[in-house]
């Protein structure tokens, strides 16, 4: 028979999601699974869940939960041999990787997704010793956008944690940054670096609009002046999607990407807060099958 893990985080979101696992149980032993649940408690022990299920050779793994949730998630697939299909549930403020994927964002609806046939063969990034499926971000910005409490998040939806972050902006806004891809060297003053896997950043969906899941590419912005990020012009670039072309946006596209700096600096890798500078970051290609709606919407 086959077999099915499903990871939830019954902290996640709304804290619905125990009333979601019902459903998801359901829909899978329709499709012919034995379903076990594995509740998290705490940090990392969806990577170990993850990472059990691969040793265990499962067919399907289901996480529950928002952006970190599925971060924790898909580290525990990192150097496995058999790698379950991913199905996601999206249960979070920004749910960024589900917007990437098409996946619905009402879990009501995501549930039916289970029943799909379709799979997307998606690449995921390294950054230095883990994995990440969506964005990494590097600087003062990325730092306020951390410090940005979860509750707040939940309450203010996207657009408003962004600016939420510019708020919490303080000191020098800017760190210099030395950033190497592909043999190249930029150095320079800046208030963000970003590398995205997807075409949805933060919420915002056109952020990389030629960002494809499965291109084998990290899609990088360097930003070089913060003032840009508060002015109209910018929201109008974000929201049409030409960010890239801003006289101030340093775009390229690369496999290998090494940023560092003088100065301490934080990241924050899929939402969460990661290690500091310097980081090494990469790309695996076409690593996961992940679960999508039957027709592209
Ligand atoms: N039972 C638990 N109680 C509290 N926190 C948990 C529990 N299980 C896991 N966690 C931690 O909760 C963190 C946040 O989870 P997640 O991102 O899924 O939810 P969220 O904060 O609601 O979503 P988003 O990040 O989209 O706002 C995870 O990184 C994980 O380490």
């Amino acid at each position: 028979m086959k077999q099915a893990m499903i990871i939830i985080n019954p902290s996640s979101g709304k804290e619905d999601a125990p009333q979601h696992v019902r459903n998801v149980e359901e829909i899978l032993r329709q499709q012919g699974y034995e379903v076990k649940v594995n509740e998290t408690a705490k940090e990392l022990d969806a990577t170990r869940f993850c990472t059990s299920a691969c040793e265990e050779c499962y067919d399907l793994v289901v996480c529950i939960g928002g952006d970190g949730t599925l971060h924790e998630t898909i580290n525990g697939f990192a150097d496995q041999i058999h790698r379950p299909k991913l199905g996601i549930i999206p249960l979070g403020t920004v749910n960024d990787y589900a917007r990437a994927l098409q996946i619905p964002l009402v879990p009501d609806q995501a549930i039916q997704t289970l029943a799909s046939s379709r799979l997307v063969t998606v690449d995921m990034g390294r950054l230095n010793d883990q994995l990440f499926v969506n964005v990494v971000a590097a600087g003062s910005l990325a730092e306020a956008l951390s410090s940005v409490s979860s509750e707040d998040k939940s309450r203010l939806g996207a657009l408003a944690y962004l600016k939420e972050g510019l708020k919490e902006l303080t000191g020098t806004a800017t760190h210099p940054l030395v950033i190497d891809h592909d043999g190249e060297v930029w150095e320079g003053e800046s208030p963000l670096f970003v590398a995205a896997l997807t075409n949805s950043v933060g919420g915002f969906e056109k952020l990389a609009p030629e960002a494809a899941v499965d291109d084998g590419l990290l899609h990088c912005f360097i930003i070089k002046d913060l003032t840009i990020l508060n002015t109209l012009t910018v929201s109008l670039s974000l929201l049409l999607g030409n960010l890239k072309n801003h006289k101030d946006v340093i775009y390229f596209t690369a496999t290998e990407v090494s940023v560092s700096s003088t100065e301490p600096v934080r990241t924050n890798v899929d939402g969460e807060e990661g290690p500091p500078l310097p980081i090494q970051l990469g790309i695996i290609p076409r690593h996961i099958q992940v679960i999508v709606p039957e027709e592209p919407i």
